[in-house]
């Protein structure tokens, strides 16, 4: 069936609803909802790893209190403030450098998976922005010294190893962790969208992830029996 134009953007809009996609605008006119907003830093490089594998780029994400990785950002009130203003003052906080983002920086508005533990739908802003890599190293200095956040929201900043060893880790290995909410499909979007990783060795490091993880938690039976027999004692001791 053939669609006229007006019902290609009605269908167009449904498609989008239904991957939980939406506008900026559609989203800050929703009411009773929460924001939040995150951004993925990055700069091109010259480095190269061991001194001979370019690392060709460097990505900023971060280890967050809660053992997850995520990019940095925060919950930020529109009625407050501009999104951008939000996340700029959520980025002093975590880094310790009040980077300027701008609507321009902005690449897409999710609604939060249904299963994120919360009373109000979360809405999830997203923005890349480019930077230079002496930049980077100086917000990387800065949020290990000055930023409040760090060792308590934040515990560290983490680079992204774009490429795959001899050995098959590196990106794949990164990959198998686990991450907040949609920032693992935020990252490989990102990585397609800037042509920073191949479709083919996005998806061999996709592939090869999930063995990773498969076998990262073998040990994990054997280890909660180990904390079972240390716990019996303590037990029969009160
Ligand atoms: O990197 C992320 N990508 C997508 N969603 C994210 C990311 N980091 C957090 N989130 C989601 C899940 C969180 O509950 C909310 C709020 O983010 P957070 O950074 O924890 O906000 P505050 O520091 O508490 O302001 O967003």
């Amino acid at each position: 069936m053939k669609l006229k134009p007006s019902s290609w953007s009605a269908d167009f809009r449904r498609k989008k609803m239904a991957s939980g996609q939406l506008s900026r605008a559609e989203a800050l006119a929703r009411s009773g909802c929460r924001h939040a907003c995150h951004v993925m830093l990055y700069s091109s490089t010259k480095a190269q790893l061991f001194g001979r594998s370019p690392i060709k780029h460097i990505i900023l994400m971060q280890m967050r209190f809660d053992g997850l990785l995520g990019f940095p950002g925060g919950i930020v009130d529109p009625s407050k403030e501009t999104l951008e203003a939000g996340l700029t003052r959520e980025l002093l906080e975590e880094l310790g450098v009040a980077i300027p983002i701008s609507v321009e920086d902005h690449v897409e508005t999710y609604y939060a998976p249904a299963s994120s533990p919360s009373p109000s739908q979360l809405i999830l802003h997203f923005y890349v922005k480019k930077m230079e890599e002496e930049q980077i190293m100086e917000l990387e200095k800065a949020a290990a010294s000055t930023a409040v956040d760090h060792g308590e929201e934040v515990l560290g900043m983490v680079r992204v190893p774009l490429y795959t060893t001899k050995g098959g880790v590196g990106l794949p290995a990164f990959l198998s962790h686990s991450f907040i909410g949609n920032a693992r499909s935020q990252l490989v979007q990102s990585l397609l969208r800037l042509n920073l990783v191949s479709s083919w060795e996005l998806h061999k490091a996709l592939t090869h992830s999930l063995r990773i993880h498969a076998r990262s938690v073998e040990d994990l039976p054997a280890l909660l029996v180990l904390t079972e027999v240390k716990r019996k004692p303590s037990r029969t001791n009160t």
